[in-house]
């Protein structure tokens, strides 16, 4: 009988835009032997555009590369002769699209347990006419579902801890965010996060933070009015539907931020910030150290990543029958072909999906 430990996924890897950096951070995340060790790769995408990258790669001098060829293959030629290195194109955006579509429709069959996407460019999806704000909505709608969510995961190097954060909106404009944080869509959110994290990490009775919206969490309305009106009733009634679960907010954007970055980088201090009661928060909890943090928006979650943990971060969308997860970075067009894209996110990347297809195989939940 197969074993925890002895249990090697099978994930589809995509070459994401084929004129970005994605074939280049896959082929150098690839040569990774350990890879090899924790679960089975096959690659989809150009095998044509794969191997020009491979020997432009290796033309700079470039060693740590692996060999397409190494790798079973799912080969869509598409606009081969149309695509550029750096620049990107309504061609690239076709491919990099159907590569994605083709990676849905074989973990659907069963093929794999899991997709690791690299980059493409929203903008040229539209310029290709798939008008979809990213990855994440054709995976959801491939897969059939209507909750889900982008969950950004990164592991420090400085002191192994975890942080955890889901974004309660993601690609909208700023403008939106108000109206479209209703009770229903922060409660699906929570819910998935806290059901995330039971099944895919283990962690049963989760701390989680909550950010307010505005300034100060809007200083008892005097700066915003959706804290009082909308976020705290909100937060107050998922506190009697989690009695168990440590809901701890709503902390000011501004503060929210600082115990997760020192314990990133190591100079933890458990007893110096308090959550203001005057937000919401009626528990006694004296760190903002949390196992996940909620963030209301895109950039409020994001810019503490990125911040933090730019080649570590890893996008993972939660919600989905099977693992889904991706570099935190885009297309860097501005780079690609240079062979300085750096593969440390592609690589955590293909290693997170590993470990949670296996977690998800053998989790009790
Ligand atoms: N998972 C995905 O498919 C994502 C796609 N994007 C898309 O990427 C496109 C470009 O977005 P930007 O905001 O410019 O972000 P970007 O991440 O592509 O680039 C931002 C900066 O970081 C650098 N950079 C990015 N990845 C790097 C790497 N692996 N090694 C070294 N340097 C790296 C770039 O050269 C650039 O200076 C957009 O169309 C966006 O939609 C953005 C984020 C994630
Ligand atoms: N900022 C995250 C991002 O752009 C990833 O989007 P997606 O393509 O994974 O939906």
């Amino acid at each position: 009988m197969i074993s925890f430990s002895s249990f090697r996924p099978a994930l589809a890897v995509t070459m994401g835009d084929p004129a970005s950096i994605g074939p280049e951070v896959v082929l150098k995340a690839l040569a990774d032997p350990s890879l090899g060790e924790k679960c089975t790769i096959t690659l989809v995408g150009s095998r044509r555009l794969f191997q020009e990258a491979y020997g432009h790669l290796r033309g700079l001098g470039l060693e740590a590369i692996a060999n397409p060829e190494d790798f079973p293959m799912i080969d869509l030629p598409i606009a081969e002769t149309q695509i550029q290195r750096g620049v990107g194109s309504a061609a690239s955006g076709e491919a990099s699209f159907i590569y994605l579509k083709e990676a849905i429709a074989q973990t659907l069959t069963g093929h794999f347990q899991g997709i690791v996407t690299a980059p493409i460019a929203k903008s040229l999806w539209q310029a290709a006419g798939y008008d979809y704000p990213g990855q994440t909505e054709v995976l959801a709608q491939g897969a059939g579902v209507d909750r889900y969510g982008m969950l950004f995961v990164a592991r420090s190097p400085y002191t192994q801890w975890q942080l955890i954060t889901l974004l309660a909106t993601t690609h909208i404009p700023l403008r939106q965010v108000p109206d479209t944080l209703t009770p229903e869509l922060l409660s699906d959110k929570l819910d998935l996060l806290i059901h995330c994290l039971q099944k895919d990490f283990g962690i049963h009775a989760p701390k989680i933070v909550i950010s307010g919206l505005n300034p100060h969490s809007g200083e008892q309305g005097k700066l915003g009015t959706e804290e009082r009106d909308l976020l705290i009733p909100w937060l107050q009634k998922e506190r009697l539907k989690y009695p168990n679960i440590s809901l701890v907010g709503l902390v000011p954007p501004d503060t929210l931020w600082i115990h997760p970055a020192q314990a990133w980088y190591g100079h933890v201090d458990r007893t110096n910030i308090e959550p203001p009661p005057s937000a919401g928060n009626t528990r006694q909890e004296n760190t903002l150290l949390a196992d996940a943090y909620l963030a209301l928006y895109h950039d409020q979650g994001l810019i503490p990543v990125k911040l933090m943990a730019f080649e570590q971060a890893i996008n993972t969308t939660i919600g989905l029958p099977f693992i889904r997860t991706s570099p935190d970075h885009g297309t860097a067009f501005d780079i690609a072909g240079k062979g300085i894209a750096k593969a440390a996110s592609m690589k955590a990347a293909i290693e997170l999906a590993a470990e949670l297809a296996r977690f998800r195989k053998f989790s009790q939940i």
